[in-house]
């Protein structure tokens, strides 16, 4: 079956909102030219075409040789000869008349000096080449039935560059010669004199430069603002402070609807021929600067009956548009109101204390701290999908003649352009049986000759099958396009994550506080990397050092090392350790046991605050309804991201399985989130444990159908296409991605930007943790390296009977961390018990006499 019979519908099949639109069929208006249904009608459009582009090519010789042969025509073509006339005259007449016999140099004879000066001269000027342009794109619709340009925009065009330019330059040759001339052509001339006389010469320049920017205003929006990179304050703003401060390019994105590209319907229909004014019209690509003609033509089409039921409407579309009716006002009844009176509560003491010295900021800490900007990202791609109209119409027939030659006949098929792939959805005649279809993957692969063919066999929640074909020209989705977009700057998720573009071309925004945790996997070189730096990178971007802090493991060493500049605003680490980005296995089993203690302390301290997770906790802290003295504090997110896991588990197996699955199973509700990736995704690394406790997983490419099935539970992963393309499982739905490109300057710039501000003291101090050897624990502490307080928070302690880091905190005026330390010291030198939770630690020491002779045994030893 060849797809001769198939004519594409306009239709737009979604609003904004999802609904589908409708264009009922008896609207549409009838576009085809040539007589309809014969033969003949089409033989004779074929025979015009030709003609035409004939004509354009005799028009393109005629012109160029005018250029060269004018002079020597003069006499031959001028009115004082008779101009077009000169054609019918014999020699005898020009004898007669006392006329040498014309002889004509142009390279098109007669006709064509005639044409040449006709156009040229007494008319446009050189602007007539256009005509040629007109003729051919026409002749080459006509004729091969491809469209180049749409027949109504290449008229208009050409008819107002024509005028503009004879105009044009008519204006500039007036300041040089008196006479008209073949670069403007008399109208050329002739009409600034006119206009000159009216407007002057000031007035025709001023509106020749009017006129050039209202069309650039009307056909392009141009918005004559200078780009933000030579401002000052567009850069230097943070992100999130809403539009105001966004260059032409951000806002672009901004609008973030206005890339995202509608689907396109194809229309089976064997019986019609294929109607050619119709069909490159309707699968136009919606690309930015067409999508918002077409908004407007669709509103000026879509005519609803205003009361029009479901079932009137005629076309059969299966859809109503819900209105909400007001009532008349005369129909309302008033009910009388009783005004309550206002009770006037006592303010509690934590608001007066709100009312005193207002809500505890987190931030103050780092006030001036300065979000980065958008300009230390880069613009990779046009932004516009590039699927064209021949690939999209030749792979549809591919698909339709693949699947008929097994017999399964398909009533409609539809295509969603996407940055890298094209969906093209399909509802097969009644009868076929869906796995009749899964089955050809190979086959319709083949015919496609394309790599990374998926077959969705059935689209869950939308009755259609649908069929994953990858573009010829893959669109790379930049970090900063897909940060810039509203979508992202205005979301109000807790840890927002930009991810890239879906299939349909829309932003795709997770929040890694709800899924609670993120698997990550793919073969190697297939953008995990970037995947992971793209999921730091938007939440640099979206929160305050005071809200967030990760805890990075790189047992690659290279890979997150970019972010150590970031360590005294971003990252959290043992204490005692040099490096914040721990590459050590030993270290790393020593971190998550510490984030599991951590999490126990959260837990503890939500339990004494009664409330059920972090953010309600953290809202509590903030109106200050929680005691500082009691322990409390204000709980950043911690993001643990590890880089390759297999490589830990390889080297620690159990050791690091049990805390993960602990903090996966646990740290939800206390704000401690995983990111964990890995390029083995075999079962002995993601084992059962772990997957039960990740139910958001990311996956690149994978080699091979049991590695996807590792992964998501699902083929799929092992035919995508690589350089970012991946599937996000969430629970039950599969969404394919293509991930935001951030590439290693770019990260390097982040961090430079971040790690040039004033910053905390130092990385956040997480909990020790004694290992069952001892290593990396307290008891490593050397009495020597004890902190200068270390004896008045001994003594404190000691006086007051009460192990507590807030004691130490607020009596001796010190920061947390250095109280926490001061607190481990202690315990290592058995002044304080171990950490119990929320409780205060019990104290060893009865009194100030037997303390100070520890203390003097202390430092005799040192
Ligand atoms: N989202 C993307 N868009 C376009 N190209 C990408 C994208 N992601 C990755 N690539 C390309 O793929 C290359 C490899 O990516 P990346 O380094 O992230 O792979 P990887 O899976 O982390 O590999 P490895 O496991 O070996 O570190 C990049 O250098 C880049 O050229």
């Amino acid at each position: 079956m060849s797809g001769k019979g198939n004519s594409f519908r306009k239709n737009i099949q979604h609003d904004t909102e999802g609904r589908p639109s409708l264009r009922k069929k008896s609207e549409r208006k009838p576009r085809s030219y040539a007589p309809s249904g014969s033969a003949l009608g089409s033989k004779l459009v074929k025979i015009i075409g030709l003609f035409l582009l004939i004509l354009s090519v005799y028009f393109l010789i005629a012109f160029i040789s005018y250029l060269f042969t004018w002079k020597e025509d003069q006499s031959y073509v001028s009115a004082a000869n008779g101009g077009w006339h000169t054609l019918f005259k014999t020699r005898e007449e020009f004898a007669l008349a006392g006329i040498e016999p014309p002889v004509i140099q142009n390279w098109m004879g007669k006709v064509g000096a005639l044409l040449a000066h006709q156009f040229i001269y007494k008319w446009f000027g050189i602007a007539s080449f256009i005509f040629v342009g007109i003729l051919f794109v026409i002749g080459y619709r006509l004729l091969f039935k491809v469209k180049i340009l749409s027949i109504w925009k290449t008229l208009g065009y050409s008819a107002f560059t024509i005028i503009f330019l004879s105009l044009t330059l008519g204006f500039i040759h007036g300041f040089i010669s008196n006479y008209p001339h073949f670069l403007e052509g008399e109208f050329g001339f002739w009409s600034n004199r006119l206009l000159a006389a009216q407007i002057g010469v000031p007035g025709v320049g001023g509106l020749l430069i009017f006129t050039l920017l209202a069309v650039l205003i009307v056909f392009f929006n141009f918005d004559f603002k200078f780009s933000s990179r030579s401002g000052q304050s567009a850069t230097s703003q943070p992100l999130g402070k809403g539009p105001a401060n966004l260059s032409r390019d951000e806002e672009r994105y901004l609008h973030e609807s206005e890339y995202r590209v509608d689907p396109v319907e194809f229309r089976l229909n064997k019986n019609k021929e294929l109607s050619e004014e119709e069909a490159p019209a309707t699968n136009q690509l919606k690309t930015p600067a067409n999508l918002n003609n077409d908004a407007e033509k669709l509103r000026q089409n879509l005519t609803i009956p205003p009361k029009s039921k479901p079932e009137e409407v005629k076309d059969g579309l299966d859809f109503s548009i819900e209105r909400s009716e007001e009532k008349p006002k005369n129909e309302l009844i008033t009910p009388p109101l009783t005004v309550s009176p206002i009770k006037e509560e006592k303010p509690s003491t934590a608001d007066e204390l709100v009312e005193k010295v207002g809500q505890y900021d987190p931030k103050l800490d780092l006030s001036s701290y300065q979000y980065p900007t958008l300009d230390l990202l880069r613009d990779y791609g046009s932004g516009k999908i590039t699927v064209n109209n021949h690939e999209l119409e030749a792979n549809k027939d591919k698909i339709v003649d693949t699947l008929g030659n097994y017999n399964i006949e398909i009533a409609k098929i539809k295509a969603t352009i996407g940055p890298t792939v094209t969906l093209y959805e399909i509802i097969p005649k009644p009868g076929v049986r869906i796995s009749k279809i899964k089955n050809l993957e190979d086959d319709i692969a083949l015919s496609l000759a394309a790599l990374g063919i998926r077959i969705i066999a059935p689209m869950p929640g939308k009755g259609t099958i649908g069929i994953e074909v990858p573009n010829s020209h893959p669109e790379m989705v930049s970090m900063r396009s897909v940060l810039a977009t509203e979508k992202f700057q205005h979301t109000d998720m807790d840890l927002p994550i930009a991810l890239g573009r879906t299939i349909s071309n829309e932003v795709y925004i997770a929040d890694l506080a709800k899924m609670p945790h993120l698997l990550v996997a793919g073969a190697t070189g297939q953008g995990k990397s970037v995947g992971i730096n793209a999921i730091l990178t938007s939440l640099l971007y979206k929160k305050h050092p005071a809200e967030l802090k990760f805890v990075l493991v790189d047992p690659k060493k290279v890979e997150l090392s970019l972010f150590k500049k970031i360590e005294r605003h971003f990252l959290a680490k043992l204490p005692g350790e040099e490096d914040a980005i721990i590459t050590d296995t030993k270290k790393v089993i020593n971190t998550l046991n510490s984030l599991c203690i951590e999490m126990d302390a959260r837990y503890d301290l939500l339990k004494n605050a009664q409330v059920r997770n972090l953010k309600e906790y953290n809202a509590k802290f903030i109106n200050r309804r929680l005691n500082p003295e009691e322990g409390h504090r204000y709980l950043p997110f911690i993001v643990l991201i590890v880089d390759e896991f297999a490589d830990l588990m390889m080297t620690a197996g159990k050791e690091v399985e049990t805390p993960i699955a602990r903090l996966a199973q646990l740290a939800r509700a206390v704000g401690i989130h995983l990111v964990i990736a890995t390029q083995r995704p075999s079962v002995n690394i993601i084992t059962g444990t772990i997957k039960a406790n990740f139910p958001a997983r990311l996956a690149f490419r994978v080699l091979s159908k049991v590695d996807s099935r590792t992964i998501l539970d699902s083929g799929g992963a092992d035919q995508l296409i690589g350089r970012g393309d991946m599937l996000l499982a969430t629970g039950s739905d599969l969404i394919r991605i293509q991930c935001a490109f951030v590439d290693t300057p770019e990260v390097e710039e982040i961090s430079d930007f971040i790690g040039g501000q004033r910053g905390y003291p130092s990385a956040l101090l997480l909990p020790e943790y004694v290992g069952e050897d001892g290593e990396g624990g307290i008891e490593d502490f050397d009495m020597r390296d004890r902190d200068p307080m270390f004896e008045d928070a001994a003594r404190l302690v000691v006086l007051h009977q009460q192990g507590s880091t807030s004691l130490i905190q607020r009596k001796l005026k010190l920061g947390y961390n250095r109280a926490g330390r001061i607190i481990d010291q202690l315990e290592a030198a058995g002044i304080v018990g171990p950490f119990e939770g929320s409780k205060a630690r019990e104290v060893l020491f009865p009194d100030e006499y037997s303390l100070e002779q520890f203390l003097d045994g202390l430092k005799k030893d040192a």
